[in-house]
């Protein structure tokens, strides 16, 4: 995929201000940290035009980034992130909720898992939910040049199963330092809107 023009083009907290576009959108999820905000500077190839951040919570806002004048990423909050407060992170939830449900332009929504780890609590509940709301689903598993080559399968099995992972899902290896990945997430995302 060409990235020709990017634009952080609107932050939103709630649908009315949501952008007034038909483009098709594509929303992150997944834990806070787990590399949703890096992974759309590493779609879009900018070093850092979404903002990231080694400490959890960076991301706060539904953050609209255009691309190429076709389509929506959409960042937002990260889950299972306990620093934050209670009220706050009600808030996120809230906010995320009412946007998968009910904004028509979501074509589908990138899920995030951690390549290292069996996916949480809160990965499961995502990933169930988008499901039941019958919201197209992208598994990406993160940061896999932290793991040795030798161990990419075994740790996708592990996701895989762990999820209950449906046939249909794609589940793609990515990392946003070496690139990993990029050219079969833009296939796949390209398929779904
Ligand atoms: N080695 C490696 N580090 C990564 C990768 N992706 C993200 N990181 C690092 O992980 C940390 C968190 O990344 P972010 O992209 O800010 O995570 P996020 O999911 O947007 O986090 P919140 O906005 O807090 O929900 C940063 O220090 C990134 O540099 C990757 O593929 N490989
Ligand atoms: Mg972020």
């Amino acid at each position: 995929m060409k990235i020709t023009k990017v634009d952080l083009a609107h932050i939103a907290v709630k649908p009315e201000q949501y952008p007034n576009t038909f483009l098709p959108e594509i929303a992150l999820a997944g834990r806070s940290n787990v590399g949703k905000s890096s992974f759309i500077n590493k779609m879009i190839n900018r070093k850092s035009l979404a903002r990231t951040s080694g400490q959890p919570g960076k991301t706060q806002t539904l953050n609209f980034y255009e691309i190429n004048e076709k389509i929506h990423f959409v960042d937002v909050p990260g889950y299972g992130f306990a620093k934050v407060a209670r009220s706050v992170r009600d808030q996120w939830g809230k906010m995320i909720e009412q946007f998968f449900m009910e904004r028509e332009q979501l074509k589908g929504v990138v899920l995030l898992i951690d390549s290292r780890h069996k996916p949480s609590k809160e990965d499961k509940l995502m990933y169930d939910w988008l499901i039941h709301f019958e919201i197209p689903v992208i598994l990406i598993a993160t940061k896999c040049d932290k793991i040795p080559k030798s161990k990419w399968q075994k740790h996708l099995n592990i996701i895989k199963d762990e999820l209950g992972k449906r046939e249909e899902d794609q589940l793609i290896l990515f990392s946003s330092e070496t690139g990993y990945g990029r050219e079969t997430a833009w296939r796949t995302i390209q398929k779904v809107i």
